[in-house]
C-alpha cells in the first residue's frame, strides 16, 4: 500500500478551483517531488495531504488514515515544515526541539538530532539570529522530531546561498536513507532532478505529468542539444533528416539541432564526409527544466532569460 495516496482531489477558493482532479500515490522511501509554476496548487495540494485543508472532492490517505478526520493519528507521523512565521523570534534552538518534541508520542532523541543537523553549537541561540540555512535545519530537525514516517518540505531551499542548498540537499538524502519518505515541493527543477525519485508536476491545478525526471526528461524535452559552426554552409534539409532530428534552427552561421544520440553520430559521419569541421561544437543533456518548459507550456517558476533552454549552447 502507498503510504499516501491523493485521488481526484479538488480545492476551490471562493468559487475557484485551484486543484482540480489530481491524483498520485506516493511509496514508503521515496522522495517524491511536487512541481509546478508559481500559484499551480503545489501547495494546497500537500496541505490536504497535511489536514491542513479540506478537500472539496476527491480523497486523501496517509498510511491509511484521512488527514482531517484523523488528524492527531496523522499528525504523529507526517511530518511537516513550519512556517517562519510560526515560531517566536527570542526562542532558542534548545527550547524549540524541547517543545516540539514534547507534542509527540515518540520523539526522537532531539540532541542527537540538532548534531546530526549541525546545530550543536546553536542550542542556545535565539531562532531570530540564527542564519537562513541554520533556519531551515532547525525547521528540518523540528519536523524530524516526532519520528516521522514521512516528511512534507515546502520550498526547502528557497533563498538559500549554493553553498548552504546543497547542504540542505545533503541532508534531505539522509532523510530519505534513513527510511523517511519525503514529500518535496519546490519550483526548483535542478533541485527536483537532484534529489527526486518520482515528481508529480502540476500546472494551472491539474496533474500535467507523473514520472522519474528521467522519464518526463525523455518524454517531453529532446533528449539532446547539438550547437556548432559548420566551416561551410550545411542544406537544413540534410539536417533535419539525419536520424533522430526533432528540429534544426540556422541563426547566421551558428546551427542548433534537436536530437538524440543518434543524430550526434550521424552529424559526425555526415561532417567527416563533407570534410566539414564542426566549430564551437557544443552538446548538452536535456534537464529537467526543459521537460517542465514543455509540459507546462509556461515558463520555469525560476525567472530566466527567454528560450534560455534553447540558447545555452549557442
Ligand atoms: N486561502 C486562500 N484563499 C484564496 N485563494 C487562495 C488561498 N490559498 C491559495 N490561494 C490561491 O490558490 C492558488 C494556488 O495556490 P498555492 O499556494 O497552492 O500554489 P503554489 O503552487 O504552492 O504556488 P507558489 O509556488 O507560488 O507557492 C493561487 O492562485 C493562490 O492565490
Amino acid at each position: 500500500m502507498p503510504l499516501i495516496e491523493v485521488s481526484g482531489l479538488r480545492k476551490e477558493y471562493e468559487g475557484r478551483p485551484v486543484v482540480d482532479g489530481v491524483s498520485f500515490c506516493v511509496e514508503e522511501g521515496e522522495i517524491f517531488g511536487v512541481l509546478g509554476p508559481n500559484g499551480a496548487g503545489k501547495t494546497t495540494t500537500v496541505e490536504c495531504v497535511e489536514g491542513l485543508r479540506t478537500p472539496d472532492a476527491g480523497r486523501v490517505r496517509v498510511a491509511g488514515l484521512d488527514p482531517v478526520a484523523d488528524h492527531d493519528d496523522v499528525a504523529q507521523l507526517l511530518g511537516a515544515q513550519l512556517q517562519e512565521s510560526r515560531l517566536q523570534p527570542k526562542i532558542t534552538v534548545r527550547e524549540a526541539l524541547r517543545m516540539y518534541s514534547a507534542f509527540y508520542r515518540q520523539p526522537a532523541d532531539w540532541r542527537a538530532l540538532a548534531a546530526k543537523l549541525g546545530l550543536q553549537d546553536r542550542l542556545d541561540v535565539r531562532f531570530g539570529t540564527l542564519s537562513g540555512g541554520q533556519k531551515q535545519r532547525l525547521f528540518i530537525a523540528l519536523a524530524l522530531v516526532g519520528s516521522p514516517r514521512a516528511v512534507v518540505l515546502d520550498e526547502l531551499t528557497t533563498g538559500l546561498d549554493p553553498r548552504a542548498r546543497r547542504t540542505v540537499w545533503e541532508l534531505v538524502e539522509d532523510i530519505r536513507d534513513s527510511g523517511v519518505t519525503v514529500l518535496l515541493v519546490t519550483h526548483l527543477m535542478e533541485e527536483a532532478q537532484r534529489l527526486c525519485d518520482r515528481v508529480a508536476v502540476i500546472d494551472g491545478g491539474r496533474l500535467a505529468a507523473l514520472g522519474t525526471p528521467a522519464e518526463l526528461i525523455s518524454q517531453k524535452a529532446d533528449p539532446t542539444v547539438i550547437a556548432f559552426t559548420p566551416s561551410q554552409p550545411l542544406p537544413e534539409g540534410e539536417l533535419s533528416a539525419l536520424p533522430g532530428a526533432r528540429s534544426v534552427r540556422t541563426q547566421g552561421p551558428r546551427v542548433t539541432l534537436h536530437g538524440t544520440d543518434e543524430t550526434v553520430d550521424a552529424l559526425l559521419t555526415t561532417l567527416a564526409r563533407r570534410r566539414i569541421t564542426a566549430g564551437q561544437l557544443r552538446v548538452k543533456d536535456a534537464s529537467l527544466d526543459d521537460a517542465f518548459l514543455d509540459l507546462t507550456g509556461n515558463e520555469s517558476a525560476a525567472p530566466r532569460p527567454a528560450h534560455a533552454h534553447q540558447e545555452n549552447l549557442t
